[in-house]
């Protein structure tokens, strides 16, 4: 059985469309990334998955169930941390973790054991007696995970679950994320825009910008399509540089943002030289210059045409790159 199934997902708000016909299967026990910049509709894909928002049109089932006719049952299968902190902080965090147990009727006899055995997941055992409000930002995301655990759900939701956190506790929240799904068996559903955090987790990614998925594959493979080398540059005119780059024809690809060119060539070091010769040739002083392997931010570029960045809404390509973008394998 599949963890996820959406047939033509759509969800409108007036005349703005969210998320559009999206069509997705997830099976059981894969760390699935939802990755796209703000405003892409993640958020809203997930919401109509966890029965919070009814989609406008198209279907789609959890666990087998379908999240319409059967919400109470798909809400029985799932887990969800949402990117809006839910913890009670005048409430410790065992006070915390009691009320949820509660709330999701698990028994008596168990709760105790399972709420032990989630906050060791999450190495909070020996603070579960302590006011929530004296936490740091990246406990309580712990004590969330661990809370949306406790009734042994068979989907976790995550939505940005390290956003704001800073990266030695994004690195603690990875690993248990790796650990969970050793350890619970649990399929996971993750949105993020940090590239990093999609690259080191999923299984497979899915790219959503403008309410769409635009693309689909396991990280390597996305990454694989991209051909070549990218040289990174910046310069005192980038436009230019990528004008004359272009006519001589030394890139495959050309993509140009507000700070710096990025050149997919097919031989760094036998471009490099001559790219260098053509700045100096037509009076462009270079700053800096960069090699890099392809990595997540090149194969998100090509599939959207933008650059995806924290808080921002991704950056669009300008000119050149908004032409060039999309020559994939
Ligand atoms: N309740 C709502 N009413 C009207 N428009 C909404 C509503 N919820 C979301 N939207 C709009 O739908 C689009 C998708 O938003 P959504 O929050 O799903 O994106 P996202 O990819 O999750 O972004 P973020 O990472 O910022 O949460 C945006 O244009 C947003 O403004």
């Amino acid at each position: 059985m599949l963890a996820i199934e959406t047939n033509g997902l759509t969800k409108k708000f007036g005349k703005l469309t969210a998320v559009d016909n999206v069509n997705l299967k997830v099976d059981q026990g894969e760390i699935f990334g939802l990755l796209g910049p703000n405003g892409a509709g993640k958020s809203t894909f997930i919401s109509m998955l966890c029965t919070i928002l009814n989609p406008t049109s198209g279907t789609a089932r959890v666990e087998g169930y379908d999240i319409v006719k059967r919400a109470s049952d798909v809400r029985r299968s799932i887990g969800i941390v949402f990117q809006d902190p839910s913890i009670d902080d005048k409430l410790t965090g065992m006070e915390n973790m009691e009320l949820h147990a509660d709330l999701y009727n698990v028994p008596k006899d168990v709760m105790h054991s399972r709420i032990d055995e989630v906050l060791q997941l999450v190495e909070l055992e020996d603070r579960a007696s302590n006011l929530v409000n004296t936490y740091s930002g990246g406990m309580r995301r712990r004590l969330e995970i661990a809370r949306s655990l406790i009734h042994y759900p068979k989907v976790l939701f995550l939505d940005e679950p390290t956003v704001g956190l800073d990266p030695q506790s994004r690195d603690h929240i990875w690993n248990y994320i790796r650990d969970l799904k050793k350890q619970e068996n649990i399929t996971i559903i993750l949105t993020t825009h940090y590239m990093e955090e999609a690259d080191k987790l999923c299984d497979r990614i899915a790219i959503i910008d403008r309410s769409k998925i635009v693309a689909l594959d396991t990280p390597q493979k996305l990454k694989s399509k991209i051909e070549g080398e990218t040289i990174i540059i910046e310069s005192s005119d980038n436009k230019l540089l990528s004008e004359n780059v272009s006519e001589s024809k030394l890139a495959t690809n050309i993509m140009e943002t507000e700070k710096e060119l990025i050149l997919t060539v097919e031989n760094s070091h036998t471009a490099l030289a001559r790219i260098v010769e053509l700045a100096v040739s037509v009076g462009i002083y270079i700053y800096n210059i960069s090699i890099k392997e392809p990595d997540l931010d090149a194969a998100f570029m090509f599939f959207t045409g933008k650059e995806i960045r924290e808080g921002g809404g991704g950056k669009e390509l300008t000119g050149m790159a908004a032409r060039m973008r999309g020559r994939i394998k």
